[in-house]
């Protein structure tokens, strides 16, 4: 498809009324991720570049076992909320959370997101009076590796329950089993990384009923695991009824399946990040249902390219040049806004100093490398953003971990925290862009955050979630 060098914006904007919103730098740093090779790039000279691209890829390279969508009735599950205390008092309950949070290199937690975020859940349990056997994992360990084990979330998740989280040395076993013995109605019993068996990833049933043993329900309240097929996760509900839904999965199953799949619109979606070969099937599902895609981050470059504008040295993926146009035509048959930025920020090398200009979409020079949208995109997407009631965002516009770069990054965050005040739906799914809502300091007002990246990735897709399948189906109600 032809497009005017000037302005690569496929599609008419719907409505355009407000001004741009610019944020301030922050000075938050974030870690850039392993310094690898083996990408093809535009442009020869680009290896700290090709670096941070290969180690985002290899991040999220793990398979999973997650399958296409059936349909949004299919994740219809029985709920933790279903279970009175005539049903929890004194049982035994297996609550599968995903408490697998960052620790520093002196084990303390940088981020409780995840903690704070099982709480209703095993609040609700203790409450009415359940005993609760709190099972997660923790990194990806090769057999009992003690920098993986759950031993320091103890103190914070006592101070956030309110009771004394007694901690387990194993998570299956006799030591266990006397300590699930003498647990309290309403004590918390936190068992050892469920990774620390290779059975857990295997999937294995004998493991998974010996953990089902130790209880009388099963609760999974862990959405950012959902995507897995696990012991602790899947198998573990052939062997234990009932296998129920927690708060936390279900309003994540709430906002990334049923405000998408029946939204208020205008519905925009803003895909970002750094490729567009590992967004492929986000943008392809979102094309379904939104009414307006902003596409940001490094994978506008290979839709520039395919339009046949230079991008310097910019990532491009050659392979991927027929697929986006592919999808620039998709759009337009589907009568979606396709927005692609107008203008970028170059920088003569991949570096948090480097040499900065802000350049027409159409004029990116030889050498230089487009790390961030700029002003103009951002008023463009902010006016179109205006006018919706729901948007979900995935991916960050820019090389957001570098301060220079983060502006488009951030304004897009700004303007979801605007819209959030004025009761637009704002979901963000997951991945950098819930880095970059913290980092702006506006996580607290947005609609929805999710706790899951791949987890949260592959619903966007449209896939179901092997540890939602398993789970009982909700009793229809009678209308
Ligand atoms: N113009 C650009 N050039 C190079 N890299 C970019 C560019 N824009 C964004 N990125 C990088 O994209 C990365 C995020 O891409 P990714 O595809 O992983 O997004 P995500 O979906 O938010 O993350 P996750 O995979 O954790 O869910 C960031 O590290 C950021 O630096
Ligand atoms: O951090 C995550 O995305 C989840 O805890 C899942 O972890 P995993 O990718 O190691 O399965």
């Amino acid at each position: 498809m032809a497009s005017t060098a000037a302005s690569p914006a496929f599609c008419a904007i719907p409505k355009i009324s407000s001004t741009a919103t610019r944020t301030a730098t922050s000075t938050t740093r974030f870690r850039l991720k392993t310094p690898l090779r083996g990408l093809g790039f535009a442009g020869a000279a680009a290896d700290p570049l090709l670096a941070h691209h290969v180690a985002t890829k290899l991040r999220s390279s793990k398979s999973s076992s997650a399958k296409p969508v059936r349909g949004v009735a299919s994740m219809a599950k029985k709920s933790v909320g279903d279970l009175t205390a005539a049903d929890l008092k004194g049982k035994k309950v297996f609550v599968r959370a995903d408490l697998n949070v960052p620790l520093d290199d002196n084990q303390n937690i940088t981020d409780d997101t995840r903690i704070r975020a099982a709480v209703p859940t095993i609040k609700h349990l203790i409450s009415n009076g359940a005993k609760v056997i709190l099972s997660s994992h923790l990194g990806r360990p090769k057999g009992v590796t003690p920098k993986f084990s759950l031993a320091p979330l103890v103190p914070r998740l006592s101070q956030l329950l309110g009771v004394s989280v007694v901690k387990a040395d194993d998570c299956i076993g006799p030591e266990v089993e006397k300590l699930v013995a003498s647990l309290a109605d309403g004590g918390v019993l936190l068992l050892e990384n469920v990774r620390f068996y290779k059975e857990e990833e295997k999937n294995d049933p004998d493991f998974a009923k010996n953990l089902a043993s130790l209880a009388d329900i099963y609760v999974n309240d862990a959405f950012g695991t959902a995507h897995r097929a696990h012991a602790s996760t899947e198998g573990v509900t052939k062997f234990l009824k009932p296998s129920v839904a927690g708060f936390l999965l279900q309003k994540e199953l709430d906002y990334l399946v049923g405000a998408i799949s029946n939204p208020k619109r205008p519905f925009a979606a803003i895909v970002g990040g750094s490729k567009v070969s590992s967004k492929i099937g986000v943008i392809e599902s979102l094309l379904e249902k939104c009414d307006i895609l902003l596409l940001g981050g490094g994978m506008i470059f290979t839709f520039y390219k395919a339009q046949g504008l230079s991008v310097g040295s910019s990532l491009v993926e050659e392979d991927k040049l027929d697929l986006a146009t592919s999808l620039i035509a998709k759009a337009k048959a589907r009568g979606v806004s396709l927005l692609l930025p107008s203008d970028v920020v170059v920088a003569d090398k991949f570096a948090p100093d480097a040499d900065s200009k802000i350049v027409p979409a159409s004029g990116i020079p030889d050498g230089w490398m487009g790390l961030d949208i700029g002003p103009d995109s951002i008023k463009t997407f902010n006016d179109a953003l205006e006018t919706t009631k729901t948007v979900i965002w995935n991916g960050p516009m820019g090389v957001f971990e570098f301060d220079k770069f983060a502006v488009g990054t951030e304004a897009v965050a700004k303007k979801l925290a605007e819209l959030s005040g004025k009761g637009v739906t704002t979901i963000i799914g997951g991945g950098d862009s819930v880095a970059a809502v913290e980092k702006v300091g506006v996580a607290d007002v947005m609609s929805h955050i999710s706790t899951g990246g791949g987890a949260s990735l592959e619903l966007l897709e449209g896939k179901e979630l092997p540890g939602v399948l398993a789970l009982d189906e909700a009793v229809p109600v009678a209308v």
